[in-house]
């Protein structure tokens, strides 16, 4: 944890230098198996004694980064590139520090994922912009995308829309790569793991997330399905659904009301985004594409 869960996200920060909370890495899982996907290792939220459970752990020249606040409250920083220093640090209620934990991938001998960058991508030069984000061709941009393998795949374009309607509602735009298990080939699922740059900002809606979905006018039927079921269906409202999953966690209030308030007003704008490609691309079935991707829902 190193962000207060009221604590806001400012407008005035590129998204490589937010901080990652721990309550959008529990939040993820959730609503990612709540959609079905099921693409998100199980993550779960727990108190650490610093002291304990994290000191012992550590390299000697991370131990050296442990200090008592002012306040006599345990803190720590550890070793990256952005806010790694005594002024960004990590601190527990006494020695106490609520974080997250995630299953373990098995061994990449065992089972090796391979990454896939993003076509979607964002820059992460404070000066310039992608190309999909400034192209005055958003529709064939797309179409070069589906060009090039593993792209050429509906499956694999169809996994990229879901994984950017996922990414909307979290409020994510740090995905750049997908995973994916290398015997299962180019036409399987993507593993969603990083999501902690999520539920930074309650009363935003960042719609550029869903580039891929609008550019390409694509979306997986079983992904439309169970969003307007969440739409149409009161008992099945993301917020209610979540807020349920959720309460299953160990820390209390991973998602405050304003957060999940947030995510049915975007399962909406997400809808709004298809009607808008049915009303100006035409026939569904070119749009709402059925590709035999079958789900239990979690
Ligand atoms: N559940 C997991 N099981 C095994 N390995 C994992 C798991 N989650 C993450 N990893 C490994 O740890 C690496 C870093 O994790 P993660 O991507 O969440 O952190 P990050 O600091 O945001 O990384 P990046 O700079 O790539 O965005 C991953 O690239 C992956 O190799
Ligand atoms: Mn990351």
């Amino acid at each position: 944890m190193r962000v207060p869960r009221e604590q806001e996200e400012t407008l005035d920060i590129y998204y490589m230098y937010e901080k990652e909370r721990h309550t959008s890495e529990i939040a993820a899982f959730h609503l990612n198996r709540i959609l079905g996907f099921n693409t998100v290792p199980p993550v779960a939220g727990r108190l650490f004694s610093m002291t304990e459970e994290i000191y012992p752990l550590l390299t000697e020249d991370i131990q050296e980064h442990f200090f008592y606040s002012p306040v006599d409250n345990v803190c720590f920083f550890g070793q990256c590139d952005y806010f790694c220093d005594a002024a960004n640090s990590v601190c527990g209620v006494g020695e106490m520090l609520e974080g997250s934990v995630a299953a373990f991938l098995p061994d990449r001998d065992l089972a090796n994922w391979k990454s896939i960058a993003n076509p979607w991508k964002r820059s992460y030069s404070k000066y310039n912009r992608s190309e999909w984000e400034t192209t005055d061709d958003p529709e064939g941009y797309c179409e070069g995308v589906r060009l090039k393998p593993p792209f050429d795949q509906d499956r694999a374009i169809l996994n990229v829309i879901d994984s950017a309607i996922f990414d909307f509602l979290i409020g994510n735009k740090d995905r750049h790569h997908y995973y994916t298990f290398v015997s299962y080939g180019n036409n399987s699922y993507y593993l969603l793991f990083d999501n902690g740059k999520g539920f930074g900002r309650p009363h935003d809606d960042i719609i550029d997330i869903l580039a891929p979905l609008y550019q390409c006018c694509l979306i997986r039927f079983t992904t439309f399905r169970t969003l307007v079921q969440m739409h149409t269906d009161p008992e099945r409202r993301l917020s209610h659904l979540m807020r349920e999953s959720l309460s299953h966690d160990a820390l209390p209030e991973i998602l405050t009301p304003a957060h999940l308030r947030a995510l049915d007003r975007r399962v909406r704008i997400v809808l709004e985004q298809v009607l808008k490609c049915l009303k100006t691309r035409g026939r569904h079935q070119s749009i709402i594409i059925d590709d035999g991707y079958y789900y239990e829902r979690g």
